[in-house]
């Protein structure tokens, strides 16, 4: 998988090898890990204030952008109880994803490792690391990545047109809602297959919206912990940790219900099925299947809102995939959706601890470093994009030279530890977004400047407005 990526890569960007970073470095001319450029602020206070403001202001991103902006592609930094460095340069991210390791490792956000500790409850891959990931990660590679996913569609299909079914002229009260349960729906109807879901899909979707409602909290309530100093938080319970616990045992307690439900009564063309048939055993398959349903949910959504907000704000780009629609195996779909994504990338940051002492930047990393990869920065930079501030879907297109550096927008990741999710999302991201086309003209009513936030993932500064013409 690494390989072909990496192919794919080298045959993008022009280069002749991918990783070519590995080797060109000699580890003597290498520059100090404490040479790397830090911050001056007030020793403890200075570090933890900005880091408090820019958590609740929920604008991470861009303070770790204007960090880049000052003190270059990479920076050392204590964010809390984060501390480790910022890399914002393409070829530093080639290296990490070639020298990661067989079992990469990545920060998990201490609320969430601290509630699994403490309340033992088994987790999915997101969680899993080592000799117990690999196996779960490769058999699931297998459902989910490779192959024929036509029983995947065929859930996504159905959803989608149940979601197409809720829209009319004008203004669509709670879109944002509707987009968040039909998401979570997708992932509930791909683990029970689409014959299935048909069959029950009306005592399904109340418990699908009641899900949404609990998932949304909990990546609220870690947010509003994660300000504290989230151990003290624990010990002594404080209000925001006992929020943030009860909005996850709730989410988790009504979804392994939920998965033991949809065990009962999924078809033979299910994830659920089809995991047993790996040899997976029930209570791995529960605890995958509910921390991929946490995982599902509110990237797709988000990125399914920003990209309506781009194409109601482009309307040639709009009337560009209603035309393409006719073209067979048109990737126009495909690159409004990589264009989205490389301005709003739902997770703007992706870790690693690397198994290994390297170089990145041109300095000495010792190994276990946390290393932050700082991808809504890179996304935006004018040396990797031209201009890189547009919206330009066509920059993607293989047929012209539009120089993009592919490995500066990496979305979802690379690697052996990329996305599981990423052939589902973008099926069903580029399928709802071309039916909304087809049908519909779209407008956007926010009338101020929308801005990225922060909430675990990027958010709109405001709950984003459409209105929405049918196409006769
Ligand atoms: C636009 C949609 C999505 C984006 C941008 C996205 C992005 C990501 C990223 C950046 C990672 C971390 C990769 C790394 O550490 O290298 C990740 C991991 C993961 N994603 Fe997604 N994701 C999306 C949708 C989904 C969906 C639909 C699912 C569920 C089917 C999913 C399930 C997961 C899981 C389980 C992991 C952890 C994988 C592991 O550690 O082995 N994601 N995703």
């Amino acid at each position: 998988m690494l390989l072909y990526l990496t192919k794919q890569l080298c045959k993008r960007s022009g280069k002749k090898r991918f990783f070519s970073s590995v080797a060109d470095i000699n580890p003597n001319e290498a520059n100090d890990f404490f040479d790397i450029p830090t911050p001056t602020t007030i020793p403890f206070i200075g570090s933890r204030l900005s880091l408090w403001q820019a958590l609740s202001t929920q604008r991470l991103h861009e303070f770790v952008d204007n960090k880049h902006k000052k003190l270059g592609p990479i920076y050392r930094d204590k964010l809390g109880p984060i501390s480790g460095i910022f890399v914002a340069d393409s070829e530093a991210f080639k290296t990490i994803f070639s020298q990661e390791g067989r079992y990469p490792k990545h920060i998990i956000p201490l609320p969430w490792i601290i509630f699994n500790n403490e309340f033992k409850y088994s987790r999915g891959l997101f969680f899993m690391d080592g000799e117990e990931w690999l196996p779960c990660r490769t058999k699931m590679n297998k459902l989910l990545l490779k192959g024929d996913l036509k029983w995947t569609e065929a859930c996504c299909n159905i959803v989608i047109e149940n979601f197409m079914n809720q829209l009319q002229d004008g203004e669509i009260e709670n879109l944002d809602e509707k987009i968040y349960s039909t998401f979570l729906e997708v992932i509930v109807s791909v683990s029970m297959g689409s014959k299935s879901y048909l069959k029950h899909r009306k005592n399904i979707t109340p418990l699908v919206q009641h899900l949404a409602g609990n998932v949304i909290k909990v990546f609220d309530k870690t947010m509003k912990v994660e300000k504290w100093n989230v151990n003290f938080a624990f010990k002594w319970g404080i209000p925001q940790w006992k929020s943030f616990e009860m909005s996850m045992r709730k989410s988790l307690n009504f979804t392994y219900s939920l998965v033991d439900e949809l065990m009962k009564i999924c078809d033979d063309e299910s994830l659920l099925v089809k995991m047993r048939e790996e040899g997976i055993n029930n209570d791995s398959i529960k605890a995958i299947v509910a921390d991929m349903v946490l995982a599902a949910a509110d990237t797709t959504a988000y990125t399914m809102q920003w990209m309506l907000y781009l194409v109601a704000k482009n309307k040639e780009v709009q009337e560009k995939i209603r035309t393409e629609l006719s073209i067979p195996n048109s990737s126009y779909a495909k690159n409004v959706l990589r264009e989205t994504l490389r301005l709003y990338p739902v997770a703007a940051f992706i870790t690693r601890f690397m198994p290994q002492d390297c170089i990145l930047s041109g300095y000495k990393i010792p190994k276990e470093t946390p290393i932050s990869l700082s991808i809504y920065t890179t996304g935006r930079q004018e040396k990797y994009f031209k201009d890189a501030s547009k919206f330009v879907p066509e920059r993607w297109d293989r047929e012209q030279d539009h120089q993009v550096t592919i490995a500066a927008s990496l979305p979802f990741g690379l690697g052996v530890r990329s996305c599981i999710g990423k052939k589902l999302a973008e099926y069903e991201l580029q399928k709802t977004l071309t039916e909304i086309v087809k049908k519909f003209r779209v407008e956007l009513c926010n009338k101020t400047d929308i801005k990225m936030r922060m909430r675990m993932v990027a958010v709109p500064s405001e709950r984003l407005r459409f209105k929405f013409e049918k196409i006769c």
